[in-house]
């Protein structure tokens, strides 16, 4: 009891790790303990008189101020959270428990860093966020969208790429790069394939700086975005290295540290993970929709196409052909110089059909010696016989397959939309009979 009496309150709130503090009605500090240094990173003296909107992070000004109205209504907020920016710039996440005092007319509020807390909630939010897009993708580069924004929220990625690396033919590609450095200003070293290659190599992060660094005026006078800082760090897998994450800065006072390094680390194999679950289903996609012999769409996919290519034109009221082709003979090419011997004329023809048609029509392969090729948006009828006819011209050249030189004809049959059927099925009946007559028509002729 003794002891008590010789306390001083004041004291107590010297030692608190929480900050008390008291804001008057215009938002203004009137109080700061002694702990909001270590908080704010601002001696108490550095706030008091200036307005709380001056701390908060730009982002969370608007909320506070509708929660400080509430509670100046007389509702107290246990649990209010925002983020304020410290004296040294870095962002530090409050939870503030406030009242309104009537007497005094001040709001009297607690604060406590809850900025640890934070982070780990972010981190594992940010992981669950990785493995839900490995799901909800459409496709590899979707996923990359997506990593990127994830990453952007955990730590600066302005300039932000996906490496991968392909063991078999040990290349380095990147099929994902965002880069604020304008595209016509040179590439100042060290180049991203050559630290890249480093990190692949190694399976470490690696974090490089350009030292000295370059005095942020020079560069702006000189306009270039001169390179100042990199950090990789390896997408590893059960397979081994599979790519590398990379962030690049340009900006000398925003330079890469061990706790971003660790922080991509973090995440980096939940990354690698969604890239190659994403790869495989890309892969078993592809497989489902080609042909494997020729890399051809088969007839799924062809049936796809013709379904999107006739919704379209029935949208815009345009035109869609479709070529059936059947090559002559074929299975005698087969008997008489082998199997492997058709394979490689199938892939000679689809090749030349390729080349054949501009990028936006289709050639598939949909049987045997089968192929179909979609002429979408086509402006005249006419066009149709030219394509076909572009064709027949194509394959009156010899093609060598091995040691032998083969004369090929291939039969087509055209069907257009709307004349020939209102539906793909109607289509690619209509344009094999007129194959066939064609055929027909050919074994009525001599040998040629
Ligand atoms: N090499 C190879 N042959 C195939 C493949 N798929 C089907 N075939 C063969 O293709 C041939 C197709 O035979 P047909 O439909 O009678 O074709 P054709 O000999 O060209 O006869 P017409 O079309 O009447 O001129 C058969 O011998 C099949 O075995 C393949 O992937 N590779």
């Amino acid at each position: 009891m003794a002891m008590n009496k010789q306390l001083n309150p004041a004291s107590f709130m010297a030692l608190l790790l929480d900050a008390v503090c008291a804001v008057d009605s215009d938002g203004r500090f009137v109080f700061v303990s002694a702990a909001g240094e270590q908080i704010f990173g601002y001696p108490p003296e550095e706030m008091v008189g200036r307005s709380m909107l001056a701390f908060i992070h730009p982002a969370d000004r608007e909320r506070t101020l509708a929660a400080a109205g509430k509670i100046m209504t007389g509702q107290p907020n246990p649990h209010f959270e925002n983020r304020y920016i410290r004296k040294d710039g870095q962002v530090v996440h409050i939870m503030w428990s406030a009242r309104w005092s009537e007497s005094n007319q001040m709001r009297i509020a607690v604060a406590r860093d809850v900025t640890e807390r934070k982070r780990a909630e972010s981190m594992q939010a940010a992981l669950f966020a990785i493995s839900e897009a490995a799901h909800a993708a459409e496709n590899l580069s979707a996923l990359y969208q997506h990593i990127h924004q994830i990453i952007g929220e955990l730590l600066p990625a302005q300039n932000f790429a996906v490496a991968l690396y392909d063991a078999a033919s040990r290349q380095l590609s990147v099929p994902y790069q965002v880069d604020t450095r304008p595209a016509d200003t040179p590439l100042t070293p060290p180049d991203l394939c050559e630290l890249g290659t480093q990190v692949i190599g190694s399976g470490q992060p690696l974090l490089w700086q350009r030292s000295p660094p370059q005095p942020a005026d020079d560069c702006e006078a000189l306009g270039d975005p001169l390179l100042q800082s990199w950090l990789g760090v390896p997408l590893c897998t059960k397979q081994g290295v599979i790519g590398v994450l990379i962030l690049k800065s340009y900006h000398v006072s925003m330079a890469y540290t061990r706790q971003h390094q660790e922080l991509l680390q973090y995440v980096s194999t939940q990354v690698a993970t969604a890239i190659e679950r994403k790869q495989l289903h890309s892969r078993l996609q592809h497989m489902a929709q080609h042909d494997a012999l020729t890399g051809l769409p088969n007839r799924a996919l062809l049936n796809d196409k013709l379904q999107d290519a006739l919704a379209k034109a029935i949208r815009h009221n345009s035109r869609v052909a479709l070529l059936y082709l059947d090559l002559d003979n074929f299975k005698h090419i087969n008997d008489s110089l082998g199997h492997s011997a058709g394979d490689l004329l199938l892939q000679a023809v689809a090749q030349r059909l390729s080349q054949c048609v501009r990028g936006a029509d289709s050639v598939a392969r949909i049987g045997g010696d089968e192929f179909i090729v979609l002429i979408e948006d086509l402006q005249r009828q006419e066009h149709a016989s030219l394509v076909a006819e572009k064709i027949q011209q194509a394959f009156a050249m010899p093609i060598d397959i091995k040691t032998s030189t083969l004369h090929i004809n291939v039969s087509v049959g055209v069907a257009h939309f709307p004349e020939h059927g209102s539906n793909g099925q109607q289509l690619l009946s209509h344009a094999d009979d007129m194959m066939y007559q064609m055929k027909k028509q050919r074994r009525g002729l001599p040998a040629l």
